[in-house]
């Protein structure tokens, strides 16, 4: 097969580890006679450096007509005091309303070699194997106003959290179709002691319960949820819920896996091209240094050609290699604990060509 990929390395640590993440593409491409062709383009503060534009117009063009999009990160100190318009994130934030990828899965599972190695006791990460859906393009991160104003003759700011119905059945919808395939369990997360947003967010996530007999459906509060993550993670199969909740959710649930390096996601919308991204950040504190993880990007790879070309072999060929790298040893700095030695971000990657071929299925 050939498809063509845009890629959106950006900043930070972003373009250490898409490089990375092509290489692997590419030995896919040797092992089982595909053809990936790249075509790079700028996002975040890069492009607001080049362009005055954290998304130019040419790259969402060329976006729009790939196959798939690879992100790295965006971000990073240099732009934090530029106004909302011009700052990295918000050409990320523009790139999923656009192509209306309202979907971000975020799997969390823990690779055999690292259930011993965990900051979580061995018996409560062992086996993990959860899936975080994550609504991308609604609530606070996109509701209007967003602003700064003045109350009573003092400063203040307002953002604001809104969803429609349709909104939220389209990702209920897909967390519950995710967990037929599954174990067969969503839990809803949300806040709706609270917030009237969450209860039509629970009103509506038990109306979708009913098309689909063969799942069942929980909810759970949002603080209960974070805490019952390192509690017990294994009562989870698939949590569905809200952008912002589930933006902070999938960070603590990368550490239940070992690191946030390790943690990839796929963001889709109901048709056209998918980003697929680490769901870290461009680790200012690292960039540069060769010590970034390129797991994420790896694995955010392999969902890649599973979602996106229905490549199931070659994505399992992806994810034996890195279990097989990690079974061998090697370990980024982010993984370290003690004095064990780390490797560099390109000697990890390394590791992972070695063992992937055909035959590892
Ligand atoms: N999807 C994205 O583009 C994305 C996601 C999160 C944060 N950001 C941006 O990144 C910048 C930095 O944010 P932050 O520091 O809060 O979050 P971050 O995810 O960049 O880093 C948090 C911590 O995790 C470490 N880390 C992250 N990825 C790693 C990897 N692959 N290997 C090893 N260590 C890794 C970092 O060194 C840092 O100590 C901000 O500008 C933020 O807006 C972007
Ligand atoms: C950079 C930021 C806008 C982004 C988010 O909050 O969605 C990031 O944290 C992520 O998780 O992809
Ligand atoms: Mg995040």
């Amino acid at each position: 097969m050939e498809k063509t990929i845009t890629l959106l390395p950006g900043d930070g640590i972003g373009p250490e580890v898409v490089t990375e993440a092509t290489r692997v593409l590419d030995k896919i491409g040797i092992e089982f006679g595909h053809k990936f062709n790249y075509q790079t383009a700028a996002i975040g503060g890069t492009a607001v450096d080049q362009f005055e534009d954290p998304l130019p117009k040419e790259t969402l063009d060329l976006c729009r007509e790939s196959d798939a999009i690879l992100l790295g990160a965006v971000g990073g100190p240099k732009w934090d005091s530029y106004p909302a318009h011009l700052r990295p994130e918000k050409g990320l934030l523009r790139i999923r309303k656009e192509l209306q990828l309202f979907s971000n899965l975020r799997p969390v599972s823990i690779y055999n070699s690292l259930v011993s190695e965990s900051t979580i006791k061995e018996e409560v990460v062992r086996g993990i194997d959860l899936l975080i859906v994550r609504e991308l393009t609604g609530g606070l991160y996109f509701g209007e106003p967003s602003e700064r104003l003045d109350v009573d003759g003092e400063e203040a700011a307002v953002d604001t959290l809104s969803y429609k119905r349709s909104e939220i059945e389209r990702i209920v919808r897909m967390a519950f179709e995710l967990a037929e395939v599954r174990g067969g369990k969503v839990m809803s997360v949300d806040k709706a002691n609270v917030l009237e947003s969450s209860r039509l967010w629970r009103q509506i996530a038990n109306e979708i319960a009913e098309e689909f007999p063969n799942v069942t459906l929980e909810h759970m509060l949002v603080d209960n949820a974070a805490m019952q993550l390192i509690r017990n993670p294994r009562q989870f199969d698939v949590l569905v819920t809200e952008n912002l909740f589930g933006d902070i959710l999938s960070d603590e649930a990368s550490m239940i896996s070992g690191s946030l390096g390790l943690l990839p996601s796929a963001s889709l919308s109901a048709e056209g091209p998918g980003i697929y991204e680490p769901i870290h950040g461009s680790a200012p504190d690292i960039a540069g240094k060769g010590l970034a993880n390129p797991l994420a990007t790896i694995a955010s790879v392999a969902m890649m050609l599973k979602y996106a070309f229905k490549m199931e072999l070659e994505s399992e060929a992806i994810m034996d290699a890195i279990n097989q790298a990690l079974d061998s040893g090697v370990r980024t700095a982010d993984l370290v604990y003690g004095n064990q030695e780390a490797v560099s971000t390109t000697e990890m990657t390394d590791t992972v060509l070695h063992y992937i071929t055909k035959s590892t299925k």
